[in-house]
């Protein structure tokens, strides 16, 4: 193929974009803009998925003036073509392919058909297959839920379907630690991509999780992010300073690093330690931003951290935002305050307000609770109730007990924004035992017993020394030889502790062990975390610092020794959370040494019996933490053995926390974080989806006809492969070795090295697109033999689908579908689809030699040509009435989102018009673009009866 600027292609796999033009040819990549939808591609030029639009004699144009012409003749001047044509007055034009429409109708089956290119009747009822899945799954209530190699976890995708479906959703996914936030934000990341509802993504994780989140998502997802780290950075810009000297400068600034990718994965320390690469992933504009470990996001009313300024700068800059923590209020109420307003500024816009808003959650909870029980009972709301409720929201509705509740939710809690599962809601977790062991203080430490010195003793002294004399050592080494077979994670709080101990291990004790501490690069981390999981010959324990405790996966241990205790219970719970998350499938021991009389003890016996934090998780260790702060840091400081009274009022006032909790805000986060029996109807929904044996069979076809081999592997496995005779040069995904792929997900759960096909697997989305693009099936002859049809009777099968073209970011499909129109008629314009349904023809159909059928068709061309005007016509006659639907369901659906804000916008003046209006211009762009619309030819079937 040559690529050449200027020239119009169109693209195979996805025909929402209209035709093209080649904007920039640069060595081996192309770009492609496609001005109908606002958009571009960059392609590899040896493989990219287009096919050149020409138009031949006699066909007709349509310009971007929106004139039409029939072109006359052809002709190439510089690889551009130029059309000499007439309009239907016979006043000669010419127009050169630049002027050609965006908006053009793609496929033409009568054009095929009348110049003798015909399909097979297998490859017909192939195409129709393939736009009734289509039209099908466009419609499917679990849309964008398909796909994920996860097992199906209520909380989980009863979050994904509440979020994801969002017209740019910014929540906070706060479960608890270990839950699963990382599989939410993948499948509502899946979701947005799948639906178009997002295209560009970045995520933004601390550095150690950089490799976890790029495994997760592509295992998992099939979402293929790019690392963007200081290396690509600098070679990206540096490649823009290459690109012809004498611009070098100007290049530099114009294009953008982050523009280059669509699904970027970066580090937050990457972008707040290079100010260049934050305002260049700033400008680069995202349609959803993911920040794991939000937490690290400090404010407060005098000041805001750097990572909370970088992501406060990229979350304006982005239309979804995902904050994800397992500790929202770790750094007190303000940074949780803090990270709600980036979400929803208008929303959360004065602190102290929020302040008493959480201080009353205990009497909403209690009307939402008498709501729920009505809801279940039927019972009307009572007048008195009325009443109450009215003064916190509008209830002029009082049948639609499911509308007050989420309006509450909505305008009062943090429900709308904030999602968060617990242990205790979800169930099923194992249980968390602790063993302490009191050591004796050793010489070396006498003088640094008590405050913070006393719990990290071993910082302020030579490692030779206190790793022959901390008894922590031995008593480690011991408790490490006694589990031998069983994997230990340790965690310290810093990283010199980490790397001492694990030298010593390593050496001079003879445990295969491995280091994880900031000093090390992030592939460093990754060896050391996969040396760790390695089954046979791994390490049999992972010294961490505290960067292990965050966000990684080792449930596959069962023993986690705190080798010192943070002085913080988030910390504290995020340590345990390594080992206490989904997939854990033992009980989990946690060991914790401790210096006897010293600050270690009087910390440990105020987590344990204070907040009982290593046996049970608890949302408010930090809030408990600081009302006991001052109180606490000065028992550490005197260690006088006079906690008890501390530890006394710190266990009275956790139980009424927790029972508060219960009461007020936890309760009504709960109720908004997962509705069970919704959650289940999706799962069913989904798992009717994945057991129906349809995608197995149309695969199998689909591979048949193009063409791909196919090999029985085991039970719903194949391994399949290009072949010679493939039907075209590029089969989406398809690897020149060859795949492995699966449809059943439980056993994709267990074999990593299979692909899991689904219907929003991209090879199977990809080759559908495929079919519905390019012109396979669309043309056909077959004949019948039908008791009381003259031989010789002709019949035309016509499919018609409802073509919108509209900027991707409408997401109009979702109100559009293509709907395929059939026609089936004779000569006279008799209908015959309810006397001869398709899949009835189907079965009736016989071959017809090419020839024979090159004959018919000229022969009866005059009569082809008028039955297919009337199915035009026909097919046009059923469109007012799909796009009032259409209109009817875009205007119920976008209302709501105006609605909702002029609510809140009635008790909260932050509210800005403009996000009202931009709603409304929603409505109106996709209601333009619906009644724009028209029916597009798919394929003709002509059918002669012998
Ligand atoms: N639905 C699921 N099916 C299979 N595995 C899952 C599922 N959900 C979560 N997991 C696994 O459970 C572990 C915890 O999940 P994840 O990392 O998403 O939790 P998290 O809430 O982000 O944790 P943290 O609070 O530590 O950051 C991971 O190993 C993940 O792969």
């Amino acid at each position: 193929m040559q690529f050449i600027l200027g020239q119009r292609w169109v693209s195979h796999t996805e025909s929402k974009l209209g035709l093209g033009i080649i904007s920039e040819v640069n060595g081996r990549r192309i770009t492609v803009s496609f001005p109908a939808v606002g958009e571009e591609r960059t392609y590899a030029a040896d493989n990219a998925p287009l096919s050149r639009l020409i138009y031949n004699e006699g066909e007709q144009i349509t310009t971007l003036d929106d004139l039409k012409y029939h072109v006359t003749s052809a002709e190439e001047v510089d690889g551009i073509y130029i059309y000499h044509c007439e309009d239907e007055e016979g006043n000669g034009a010419t127009i050169e392919e630049l002027d050609l429409s965006c908006f053009v109708q793609l496929t033409a089956p009568q054009h095929r058909l009348f110049s003798g290119h015909f399909d097979k009747n297998k490859a017909f009822t192939l195409r129709i297959e393939t736009l009734n899945h289509i039209h099908r799954l466009q419609q499917s209530s679990v849309k964008g839920l398909l796909g994920a190699r996860t097992n199906h976890l209520p909380h989980q995708v009863y979050i994904a379907n509440e979020v994801a479906q969002r017209f740019a959703p910014r929540v906070l996914l706060a479960d608890e630690v270990g839950l699963g936030k990382t599989i939410e934000a993948g499948m509502i990341l899946h979701y947005q991509i799948h639906t178009g509802r997002a295209k560009r993504a970045l995520i933004v994780v601390p550095d150690s999780l950089i490799h976890q989140w790029l495994v997760e998502m592509l295992r998992r997802f099939n979402l293929a992010f790019s690392i963007f780290d200081q290396s690509r950075y600098d070679a990206l810009t540096q490649s823009n300073n290459d690109e012809g000297d004498e611009f070098a400068v100007e290049a530099d600034t114009q294009s953008n690093p982050f523009e280059t990718e669509q699904l970027v994965l970066c580090s937050l320390d990457f972008l707040t330690e290079n100010p260049a690469a934050k305002t260049h992933a700033v400008e680069a504009s995202w349609d959803l931003l993911t920040v794991d470990e939000a937490h690290h996001l400090h404010w407060s009313e005098t000041e805001a951290s750097i990572e909370y300024q970088c992501v406060e700068q990229l979350a304006s800059n982005s239309a979804g935002l995902l904050l994800l923590t397992a500790t929202p209020e770790q750094v007190g109420i303000e940074s949780h305050f803090a990270r709600l307003r980036l979400l929803d500024p208008s929303r959360f816009y004065d602190l102290e307000r929020f302040k008493q808003e959480e201080a009353g959650y205990q009497p909403l909870n209690l009307l939402v609770q008498q709501l729920v029980e009505l809801q279940s009972s039927g019972a009307p709301i009572s007048p008195e109730l009325l009443k109450q409720l009215g003064e916190f929201t509008d209830v002029s509705d009082a049948q639609d007990i499911e509308g007050i509740i989420a309006r509450l939710l909505d305008q009062h809690g943090t429900g709308r924004v904030l999602f968060r599962n617990t242990r205790a809601a979800i169930k099923g977790f194992p249980q968390r035992k602790l063993s302490s062991y009191p050591l004796p203080v050793p010489a070396l430490y006498q003088n640094h017993t008590t405050g913070i010195t006393g719990l990290y003793p071993e910082v302020i002294t030579e490692a030779d020394e206190w790793i022959q004399s901390d008894p922590r050592v031995s008593w480690l080494e011991a408790k490490l030889k006694q589990l031998k077979s069983e994997k230990v994670l340790v965690i310290c709080a810093n990283a010199s502790t980490a790397v001492a101990l694990e030298q010593y291990l390593q050496l001079r004790a003879g445990i295969r062990s491995a280091a994880f501490y900031e000093g090390l690069s992030i592939i460093e981390r990754d060896r050391a975390s996969a040396y760790f999981a390695e089954t046979e010959g791994g390490a049999q324990t992972l010294i961490c610092s505290e960067i292990g405790s965050e966000g990684r996966n080792f449930q596959f241990a069962h023993h986690l020794v705190l080798f010192d205790l943070p002085l913080n219970p988030d910390l504290l719970e995020q340590r345990i959370g390594r080992l206490d998350r989904i997939g854990q499938t033992e009980t989990i021991q946690i060991h914790v040494p401790y210096l006897e009389a010293t600050s270690q003890e009087s910390l440990f016996r105020w987590y344990h019996e204070g907040i009982n934090l290593f046996e049970q998780s608890c949302s408010v260790g930090y809030s408990i933490y600081e009302q006991f702060e001052l109180e606490l840091l000065e028992q550490l400081q005197v260690n006088d053995g006079q906690i008890n009274a501390l530890i006394a009022d710190t266990a009275a006032h956790t139980e009424k926390m927790r029972q508060l909790l219960h009461e007020g805000r936890d309760q009504l986060l709960e109720l908004n974080s997962c509705k069970l029996p919704q959650a289940e109807a999706i799962i069913s929904t989904i798992e009717e989806e994945e057991d129906s044996p349809l995608l197995e069979e149309f695969m199998m076809r689909l591979f048949n006809q193009f063409g791909v081999d196919q090999e029985h592997h085991s039970d719903h496995a194949h391994v399949i492969r290009p072949s010679d005779h493939m039907f075209t040069s590029h089969f989406p995904g398809l690897k020149d070795d060859g795949n492995t792929i699966t449809f059943s997900r439980e056993k994709a759960l267990s074999r990593e090295d299979m692909e899991f096909l689904s219907w929003e697997h991209p090879m199977v989305v990809e080759s559908m697109e495929m079919v519905q693009t390019a012109e396979l099936g669309n043309a056909t002859v077959a004949t019948i033999s039908v008791k009381g049809l003259q031989p010789g009777t002709l019949l035309l099968e016509t499919y018609y689908t409802v073509n919108c073209i509209a900027p991707k970011q409408l997401q109009v499909d979702r109100f559009l579908p293509i709907t395929p129109i059939r026609v089936m008629s004779d000569v006279n314009g008799r209908d015959l689809g309810q006397v001869l349904p398709h899949e009835r023809l189907n079965g009736m159909c016989e071959k017809v030699k090419r020839n024979t059928a090159q004959a018919i068709v000229k022969q009866v061309r005059h009569d082809i040509e008028k039955m297919l005007t009337h199915a035009t016509t026909v097919a046009e006659q059923a469109l007012p009435d799909i796009l009032n639907k259409a209109n009817e369901k875009m205007m119920r659906s976008l209302k709501v989102e105006v609605d909702r804000l002029e609510a809140l916008q009635a008790i909260n003046p932050a509210i800005r018009d403009e996000e009202i209006s931009f709603f409304k211009q929603q409505i109106s762009a996709s209601a333009d673009a619906i009644n724009r619309s028209t029916v597009q030819l798919q394929a003709i079937r002509v059918v002669v009866t012998n």
